[in-house]
């Protein structure tokens, strides 16, 4: 696997290497050492997916301190434009985000650090994302910033979505509990 710095600090692309054969194929989405090495978390504590129709948005999410969580995605059949929005005060891309696609076919995946916001947009008729968190579900602290408030150029205009991701603050509203520190990279 290959991990690939973004724009934000502490946010990766991580290419994976998809070994194809006459079966189908295989792919490793975890190596502790090689995420250690590029000072990535690998203390994972869930683990869990979804599935989205085509044109569904969900996001954009985190949880706050002090069960704010490093987590890695990635999307095991179909496609999604997964985004990363960055929300840690004093960090040189508060406010900005990310995006990329993660798909099957293309066998990446997105590691965000604490302290940004996630979401993406299903492109396929069926999605299917797996995450790894470090902290557990605190449905306490589980919040979101307004999908639409960040500048995003969400392919489309009319989503499907849950209530909750309607109620979220826009991004110009929130007053982030978030912090940059420069060990970006891992978990809190
Ligand atoms: C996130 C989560 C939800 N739930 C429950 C709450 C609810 O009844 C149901 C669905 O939750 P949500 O509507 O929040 O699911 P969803 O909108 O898919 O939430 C996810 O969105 C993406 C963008 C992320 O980045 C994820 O970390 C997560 O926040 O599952 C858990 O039990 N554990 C969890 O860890």
């Amino acid at each position: 696997m290959k991990i690939v710095a973004t724009a934000i600090p502490g946010c990766y692309q991580i290419i994976t290497d998809i070994r194809r054969d006459d079966r189908g194929s295989f792919v490793k989405v975890f190596h502790e050492d090689i995420f250690r090495e590029h000072g990535l978390a690998t203390d994972f504590r869930e683990e869990y997916y979804s599935t989205s129709q085509r044109n569904v948005i969900r996001g954009l999410h985190f949880q706050t301190p002090p069960h704010d969580h490093a987590k890695l995605v990635y999307c095991t059949h179909g496609a999604v434009m997964d985004v990363a929005l960055d929300l840690r005060k004093g960090s040189p891309m508060y406010g900005q985000h990310i995006t990329l696609e993660l798909s099957a076919e293309n066998g990446h995946m997105l590691y965000l650090p604490a302290g940004l916001a996630h979401g993406f947009c299903s492109l396929s008729d069926q999605s299917l994302m797996v995450y790894k968190v470090t902290t557990t579900y605190a449905p306490n602290n589980d919040g979101g910033v307004l999908w639409n408030s960040a500048g995003i150029a969400w392919p489309v205009q009319d989503p499907v979505m849950s209530p909750r991701d309607g109620t979220f603050p826009a991004l110009a509203a929130f007053d982030s509990p978030f912090v940059y520190a420069a060990n970006a990279g891992a978990a809190a």
